[in-house]
């Protein structure tokens, strides 16, 4: 990493960059360390205009200055030619197409649209969770036709399956396979968008409904957590978490909250006598992922925050946890029907997409699978 900060930086475009995740990527990435905003793409609808023009601003920082000017483009890859890495806030109406050229372009693609996630060549990964499966990229560059040297894609989870993963990996790392899991959510309007659900039907309301999100969730999870395994001919496989099968039932609501997806949470761990709640809180405050060990600097500091106060952790008070890079819990205690059940809030638009797909870019220059320019 440290020729990255010796000065060359490595060159990066967003897609989507007008929408609510790409306004998030902007402003996380206006003063990283080894990315430097390059390009810009969004719809024909924005193409031509100015960023400042383009996008409708909604954080609650101003449009930085550097990308104030930049002309957004449609989203292909001759605008972006100059780029090694392009992170992806698109539609998941359009992704596919778009992200799958890019990659067959050799550019480096993160992205937090749903479309590869399920694909068996293209890691899913929570940075704070399975930094392990960017191992499958070398496997995806030597199974696309042409083989590529520098593009893959590399997508992170929906936001309310990132949530989840990370306690229950700090669990698992400490106590051993989660059997079972049961958890509901209460998600933000943030998470489908601007300008989302209508405000005549969230205020006042909770939606019990989230189209495709829990089919989403219990597929996921298997997924993150599960290893990979590597057959007689060589190639390797995600196993689903076949070797120590955990079901998850999820039930996943629309509340009106602006940012942060808050979710009750029951597990029942496969070896017994299970931990009590006390261990659980000291294995959840303990829990260092392999981001923040090795140095990612967007990984926060700590990833999980414990509170003790019965009625924490709040979105409103809670979501800017490490700059919305951490996930707080709370609440943890004995289920009388599971093992131990306990609160989680997770900022949906920061550890929930952009941030993780920031961290999931720091591991991958850290392991190698992208090349700041001075070592290409
Ligand atoms: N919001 C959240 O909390 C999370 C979102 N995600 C996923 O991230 C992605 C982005 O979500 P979000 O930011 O909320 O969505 P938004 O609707 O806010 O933004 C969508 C972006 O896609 C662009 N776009 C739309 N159509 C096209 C097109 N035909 N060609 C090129 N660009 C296009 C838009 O550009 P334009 O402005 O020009 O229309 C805009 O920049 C989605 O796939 C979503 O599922 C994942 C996790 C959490
Ligand atoms: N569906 C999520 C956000 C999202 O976009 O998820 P996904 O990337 O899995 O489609 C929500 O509404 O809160």
């Amino acid at each position: 990493m440290s020729k990255i900060m010796d000065g060359k930086g490595i060159r990066v475009g967003v897609l989507g960059a007008t929408g609510t995740v790409g306004q998030r990527f902007i402003t996380l990435l206006a003063n990283h360390p080894f990315f430097i905003i390059h390009a810009l793409g969004a719809s024909a609808r924005s193409a031509g205009k100015p960023y400042s023009k383009a996008a409708n601003w909604k954080q609650t920082t101003p449009i930085p200055s550097i990308v104030r000017d930049i002309i957004v483009h449609e989203c292909k890859p001759e605008h972006f030619e100059n780029c090694t890495v392009v992170f992806s806030g698109l539609d998941a109406e359009v992704a596919g197409d778009i992200e799958s050229a890019f990659r067959a372009a050799d550019l480096a693609v993160f992205s937090n649209a749903k479309n590869y996630r399920r694909d068996p060549s293209v890691p899913l990964v929570v940075p704070l969770v399975n930094a392990s499966h960017l191992s499958m990229i070398p496997q995806q560059q030597a199974l696309h036709q042409p083989p590529l040297k520098r593009g893959f894609v590399l997508t992170n989870a929906n936001c309310s399956t990132t949530g989840l993963v990370i306690p229950l990996h700090a669990l698992e790392k400490s106590f051993g396979p989660i059997e079972s899991c049961i958890v509901t959510t209460m998600q933000a309007i943030s998470g489908g968008g601007y300008p989302g659900v209508p405000s005549l039907d969230i205020i006042d309301n909770v939606v019990p409904y989230i189209g495709g999100e829990e089919e989403k969730m219990e597929w996921e999870v298997l997924k993150i957590l599960g290893g990979i395994t590597q057959g007689d001919d060589g190639l390797k496989t995600f196993d689903m978490h076949a070797r120590n099968p955990l079901r998850v039932s999820a039930s996943c609501n629309r509340v009106p909250v602006i940012d942060g997806h808050m979710m009750t949470v029951s597990v029942r761990f496969a070896r017994r006598p299970p931990p009590s709640p006390q261990h659980v809180r000291e294995a959840l405050v303990a829990f260092t992922p392999e981001a923040q060990s090795i140095g990612c600097p967007s990984a926060p500091v700590h990833a999980i925050f414990v509170h003790e106060d019965p009625d924490r952790p709040q979105p409103r008070l809670d979501r800017y946890y490490q700059d919305g890079a951490g996930v707080s819990v709370g609440r943890v205690r004995q289920c009388p029907v599971l093992d131990i059940k306990f609160v989680v809030l997770a900022n949906n638009v920061s550890i929930g997409a952009a941030t993780s797909s920031i961290i999931n870019a720091e591991l991958a220059i850290s392991k190698g699978f992208v090349k700041a320019p001075s070592v290409q």
